[in-house]
């Protein structure tokens, strides 16, 4: 599986923010995308998610499933938790795992890993800012997508939060799946450097 984009280029409030962007990402590979504020590290991984439209040049996932769009095979985790505050914990993964389709894994198990299974009933607005990250990333496990696009993925999370999430980068390297990554901080795994604009 290979996700590249060819001269990509991107516009947004008609300023165009960058230009003939070639990348490359294969099965087990990490990309870390960095560059400074407003460089277009969120853009670019909307692009790849089909939440933009490119202004330029095409983006192409070789290998995946034919049957499915590059969007159908990704996880967008945004920097801003997506989750329901009135629901409880397990009920906004299930809201997700409904809303995403495709096969889904057992969201209790999805909770414990990202030790969030002991707050399952409680209503999400109660959650801390590290534990709606947590929950954030259980979805990525609930239901089963190859490509992983996260923006600013270990925000909030303390130093435990930090090697839970690696090691859960790392299974899904080892199981063939990609991740591009927009990030200040160390990723917490070996990666690769997309720089996006001048120097940070
Ligand atoms: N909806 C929008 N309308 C117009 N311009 C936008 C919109 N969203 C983002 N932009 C602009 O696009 C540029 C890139 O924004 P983007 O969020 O992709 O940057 P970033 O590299 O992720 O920044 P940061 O490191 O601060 O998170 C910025 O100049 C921003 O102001």
């Amino acid at each position: 599986m290979q996700l590249s984009g060819r001269g990509v280029s991107c516009v947004r409030g008609e300023r165009e923010v960058f230009s003939g962007l070639d990348f490359e990402a294969g099965s087990g590979e990490a990309v870390a995308v960095v560059g400074r504020n407003g460089s277009g590290k969120t853009s670019l991984l909307r692009l790849i998610a089909g939440l933009l439209i490119p202004a330029g040049g095409t983006i192409a996932l070789d290998g995946g499933d034919a049957e499915l769009t590059l969007p159908e095979q990704c996880h967008y985790l945004g920097h801003r938790d997506a989750l329901k505050p009135a629901l409880s914990v397990a009920e906004n993964l299930t809201f997700w795992a409904d809303f995403l389709g495709g096969e889904r894994f057992d969201t209790g198990k999805g909770l414990a890993t990202v030790g969030l299974d002991h707050a399952a009933d409680l209503p999400a607005a109660f959650l801390s800012a590290g534990q709606r990250r947590r929950l954030s990333l259980a979805r990525l496990l609930t239901v089963r997508r190859p490509v992983w696009l996260l923006d600013e993925p270990t925000t909030a999370l303390d130093v435990a939060g930090q090697d839970m999430f690696s090691g859960l980068m790392r299974g899904h390297l080892a199981r063939g799946g990609l991740i591009v990554a927009a990030t200040h901080a160390p990723l917490g795994i070996d990666s690769r450097e997309l720089r996006i604009g001048g120097a940070a």
